[in-house]
C-alpha cells in the first residue's frame, strides 16, 4: 500500500480546486476567501488543542487532519507552497529552538 502524504494533499488540493464549489468542498472553502479559510483553520486549531489535552489519541489524529487540510487550503489561496514551508523547516535545522529565540531582537 502506497502512503499518501502531505505532497499528496496538496495535489488533490490544487486538482480540487478546479472542481465547481458544488462539487468540492475545497473549492467552496477557497471561492468564501482568505479571511473564511484563516477562521475555519483557527477553529480546527482549537478543536486540535482541546483533543489533545483530553488525551484522545483518536480524535487528535481526527482533529489534526482537519488542521492540516485546513492549513493548507489557507496556504493556496495565500500562494504558499508545501515547498516554501520545507524550505524554512529546513533553514531552522541549522540551530536550537532556544537559539533562535535568544537571537530574535529584543530577546
Ligand atoms: N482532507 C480533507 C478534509 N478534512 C476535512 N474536510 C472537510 O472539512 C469540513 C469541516 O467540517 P466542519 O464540521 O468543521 O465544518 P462544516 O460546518 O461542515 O463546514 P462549514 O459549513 O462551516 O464550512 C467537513 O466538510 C470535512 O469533510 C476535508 N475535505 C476534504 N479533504 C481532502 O480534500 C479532498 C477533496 O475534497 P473535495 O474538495 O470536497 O472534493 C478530499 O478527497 C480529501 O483528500
Amino acid at each position: 500500500m502506497t502512503r499518501f502524504t502531505l505532497a499528496d494533499l496538496e495535489k488533490r488540493i490544487e486538482e480540487r480546486a478546479r472542481a465547481s464549489a458544488e462539487q468540492s468542498y475545497t473549492r467552496a472553502l477557497i471561492d468564501k476567501g482568505a479571511a473564511h479559510c484563516a477562521k475555519k483553520m483557527g477553529e480546527e486549531a482549537f478543536e486540535t488543542a482541546i483533543a489533545a489535552v483530553q488525551e484522545d489519541k483518536g480524535r487528535l489524529v481526527s482533529e489534526a487532519a482537519d488542521l492540516i487540510y485546513h492549513l493548507m487550503v489557507l496556504m493556496k489561496v495565500r500562494g504558499v507552497t508545501l515547498a516554501d514551508i520545507e524550505a524554512e523547516l529546513d533553514r531552522r535545522t541549522a540551530q536550537s529552538g532556544h537559539a533562535e529565540k535568544a537571537s530574535r531582537p529584543g530577546a
